[in-house]
């Protein structure tokens, strides 16, 4: 059995912040306006500052203005309503995104609830996430959580037709694994949405002509559960204790099963900030023309 082809995420992604800086540079050349993306990070978590470092760094790459609100971690839930409903006021602020998680005492429900959806570059508030699950919506123009649009479009860098294969998604959670089910089904895959309670889950995996792992746990996918020439979407991104990051499936193993597979670090994480950044610029022309 040949390697399997690496999915470059950082390549596709590079690509898709490309084509997002040349459709702004030419929305400033006509209305001298740019999208506003404001990312609010509650506490001082050392992960989320890196992640909020790297997207205000990348929105600016692409053209856009990018503000980062940092909160004290002790921000009561109402000044985090009121700065929301601050933003969600400000016809300069196009997309709005909360970093998670937030510390314990907030309701974080309550706070994405809080999100204007038209500005909810997350695609995480319940309008955007209903409308998803609703199917009838055109990606395209939907607010569309950003690392299942990001599996997608790797996805489709290496399959040009989903429709009809059999995808098993591990994880359901609210962020990633419902969302990339939705996706999923809506490319016409026929979808199995595997968590901690499911029985048998490598016989399950080995259905699967598409697998997306989103659970958490560091290599916890065996190449042996992989059909041969299957497509890997490895979601997980866990720091080890040596400091290096590592994916939800043993790559090491899945690479001499699988037809493609995405590497960790690489693959889906570069594209989970291209996507939010064109959601931010989806959100823009939805608001304001273009
Ligand atoms: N690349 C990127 O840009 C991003 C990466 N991530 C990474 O993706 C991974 C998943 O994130 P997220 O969805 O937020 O995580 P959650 O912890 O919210 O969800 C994990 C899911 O995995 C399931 N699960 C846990 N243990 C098992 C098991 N033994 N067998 C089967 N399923 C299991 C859980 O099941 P149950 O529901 O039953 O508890 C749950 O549905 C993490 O590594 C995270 O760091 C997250 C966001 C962005
Ligand atoms: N409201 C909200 N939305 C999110 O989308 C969100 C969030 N909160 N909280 C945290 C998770 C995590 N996340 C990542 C984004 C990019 C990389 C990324 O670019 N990773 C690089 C490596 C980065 C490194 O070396 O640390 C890679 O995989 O190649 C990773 C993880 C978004 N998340």
């Amino acid at each position: 059995m040949p390697q399997a082809t690496l999915i470059d995420g950082k390549a596709i992604a590079a690509a898709l912040r490309a084509q997002i800086a040349t459709e702004i540079a030419g929305i400033k050349a006509v209305s001298g306006l740019v999208p506003g993306l404001h990312v609010v990070l509650v506490g001082d978590d050392p992960a989320s500052r890196v992640y909020v470092a790297s997207k205000e760094k990348l929105a600016v790459e692409v053209g856009m203005n990018s503000v980062a609100h940092r909160l004290p971690a002790d921000t009561s839930q109402e000044t985090l309503l009121a700065t929301l409903a601050g933003l969600n006021a400000d016809d300069a602020v196009d997309g709005i995104l909360v970093q998670l998680p937030l510390p314990r005492h907030l309701d974080t429900a309550a706070v994405i609830d809080a999100i204007d959806p038209a500005k909810d570059v997350d695609g995480l508030h319940p309008l955007n996430a209903g409308r998803l699950a609703g199917g009838k919506v055109d990606p395209e123009h939907l607010l569309v959580p950003c690392t299942p649009l990001g599996s997608m479009l790797l996805l489709r860098s290496v399959l040009p037709s989903l429709s009809g294969l059999e995808a098993v998604v591990i994880g359901r959670s609210e962020l990633v694994g419902r969302p990339v089910a939705q996706l999923l089904l809506q490319a016409d895959c026929t979808v199995t949405i595997a968590h901690s309670r499911t029985k048998d889950l490598p016989d399950v995996v080995r259905r699967a002509d598409i697998v997306v792992a989103a659970v958490g746990r560091p290599h916890f996918v065996k190449g042996d559960w992989i059909k041969p020439g299957a497509t890997v979407i490895d979601v997980g991104i866990n720091r080890m204790p040596d400091g290096k990051l590592a994916g939800d499936v043993d790559f090491a193993e899945a690479v001499e099963a699988a037809g493609a597979i995405t590497p960790v670090p690489g693959g889906v994480g570069p594209m989970t900030i291209a996507c939010l950044l064109r959601n931010t610029l989806t959100a823009f022309k939805a608001r304001r023309g273009g």
